[in-house]
């Protein structure tokens, strides 16, 4: 989370050295605006309400420890007032200034703001997109350790362009229908392994959407021969890279620092070395393989293959493909898990979706298609509801803006990082009738008279505007397939003679799954 204390802190003493001229050319400029203009500059200076902040250090001694998602959403609620509660009352032109659906923080000079309002994040991130989808730099990740090709932390432009139209050629929301014969596969791997699951159903969920993701985008001999060794690197990776991406690492403020020799014993260039031999492997390996396979005559259809054939863009596809195993893992498996927690807690809900399946799908072990997604309806609506209830990732992935701006009346600094609180979105109590409660009759209009009101959460779980997760799709697919093919197939229960907390507590990380939940899957008796 270095992001939050990107390198434009350096831009802090030049920018106080230099305040006396600015105020100067602001003097100047106001003195020839007209009313309406000078009262837009008087706006201009004020920024959105937050946390009390001192001199010099800003927010650093009251931004929280830890469970970021968890308090930047206690102190939004705190500060809706009067608005709290009046679901559908106060639409968003009309709400309080005093509110925090912008919440301005300051770490040591560096402006952060965290978005509480689905709209405001659409105006700022789609309307505006093009001010609005940088990524902060952060030096230790991006150069040090060497992830510099990484899409998800690329700057605008035409690599990152390219990048997203590999994705959307390949993954985009008609393509992925070719992916449905892997995904129902493994579907009944997953439904093999939870026959002996007595605890956490996780190891054999992450397998199977790996397997997926793995399969897809290099092809079944090379999941067969490298499957584990590439899931294993992964997790050495990614481990390695979010660990340090919690860590303060000084060459983040001074950049500088990364040009000293490296015999120099400086911790931060010793996890470097370690990071870059973790990335580089995966940025190559996997695809040598790939491109040994093909020029054996042995590779097998993917979305490599189809790029190896087309001889086109080889490096950018590289890069692209490199990323999809780690940049997708974590995210759908812990969607798909958070649905099994879900599950476990409401059986009466488990038990709707088992009579809607047999009614429409009919009985035996044929696994249902994402095609007869139309005819789940009530599945379809807990799917949503527990991707609102939990969002894998809910406070998304930041974005910084690439010059300054004004909305609704506050000044955005340039190189702002902006963080949507995708968590809230989906909890917001003017939004969102009984927030905290699992329930997915609000999807559906002959239980909710109001539920074609309701924000889709395809709006806002997968992130906004340039940057949104190119995934989703290829996501959304897998983990619908999974829920049919286990409820159809199973009881989701608690081990015998256990009893079931009223929640499960999520992990305080960047992608968040339930912890600790404990369930056995029993064969349905169909009759
Ligand atoms: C349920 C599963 C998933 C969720 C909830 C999810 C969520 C997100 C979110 C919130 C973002 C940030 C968007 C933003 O910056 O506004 C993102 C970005 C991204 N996701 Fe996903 N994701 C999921 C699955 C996947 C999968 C399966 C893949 C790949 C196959 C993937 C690839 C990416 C990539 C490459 C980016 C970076 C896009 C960019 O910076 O342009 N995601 N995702």
């Amino acid at each position: 989370m270095n992001a939050i204390f990107d390198q434009y802190r350096h831009l802090f003493v030049p920018a106080l050295a230099s305040l006396p001229a600015l105020a100067l050319v602001y003097a100047y400029a106001t003195s020839r605006t007209d009313t309406r203009k000078r009262k837009e500059l008087e706006n201009f200076t004020r920024l959105p309400p937050g946390p009390p902040r001192l001199p010099f250090i800003g927010n650093l001694l009251n931004f929280p420890q830890a469970r970021w998602y968890e308090t930047f959403s206690s102190w939004a609620k705190e500060h809706l007032g009067e608005e709290f509660d009046q679901v559908d009352k106060v639409p968003h032109g009309q709400r309080s200034h005093d509110n925090w659906d912008l919440m301005h923080l300051d770490i040591l000079g560096s402006h952060l703001i965290v978005i509480h309002s689905l709209q405001a994040a659409k105006d700022l991130m789609e309307k505006r997109g093009a001010t609005y989808s940088d990524r902060p730099r952060d030096m230790m990740s991006y150069y040090v350790m060497g992830w510099n090709w990484n899409v998800v932390v690329a700057q605008p432009g035409s690599y990152h362009t390219n990048c997203r139209t590999i994705y959307k050629r390949s993954i985009g929301q008609t393509d992925v229908a070719q992916y449905e014969a892997v995904i129902v596969e493994e579907a009944q791997r997953m439904l093999e392994g939870f026959r002996s699951v007595q605890g956490d159903p996780w190891d054999v969920i992450e397998d199977v959407v790996g397997a997926v993701l793995n399969r897809v985008t290099y092809g079944d001999s090379i999941y067969k021969e490298h499957g584990k060794a590439m899931s294993d690197l992964n997790h050495e990776m990614l481990d390695l890279f979010t660990w340090a991406s919690t860590q303060f690492w000084l060459v983040n403020f001074i950049p500088k620092l990364h040009s000293l020799p490296g015999w120099i014993p400086l911790s931060f260039k010793k996890i470097g070395k370690k990071g870059q031999e973790l990335q580089r492997k995966m940025h190559y390996w996997p695809w040598q393989q790939t491109v040994d396979h093909f020029k054996r005559g042995i590779a097998e259809p993917s979305i490599a293959l189809e790029y190896l054939d087309k001889d086109e863009n080889l490096n950018t596809v590289r890069d692209a493909l490199g990323m999809m195993y780690s940049a997708g893992i974590d995210n759908t498996a812990s969607t798909f898990a958070s649905f099994i927690s879900q599950m476990l807690l409401h059986p009466h809900i488990q038990k709707k979706i088992q009579a809607e399946i047999d009614a429409e799908a009919g009985l035996g072990d044929t696994l249902p298609s994402f095609e007869q997604r139309p005819q789940f309806r009530y599945l379809d609506a807990a799917w949503r509801e527990s991707m609102r209830l939990n969002p894998s990732a809910p406070l998304g992935i930041s974005h910084v803006c690439s010059k300054e701006d004004v909305y609704e009346g506050y000044y955005i600094p340039k190189y702002t990082c902006l963080v949507s609180n995708i968590g809230f979105m989906g909890r917001d109590p003017r939004v969102f009738t009984n927030p905290d409660s699992y329930t997915p009759e609000r999807w559906l209009p002959e239980h909710n008279p109001d539920a074609s009101n309701l924000p889709d959460v395809y709006e806002f779980v997968f992130g906004f505007g340039r940057r949104i997760c190119p995934g989703q799709f290829l996501a959304d697919r897998i983990g619908f397939v999974f829920a049919a093919a286990v409820l159809k197939m199973y009881d989701i229960l608690p081990l015998e003679g256990e009893e079931l907390p009223k929640e499960f507590l999520y992990q305080d990380a960047i992608t968040r799954r339930p912890e600790g939940v404990r369930c056995r899957f029993v064969p349905r008796k169909q009759d």
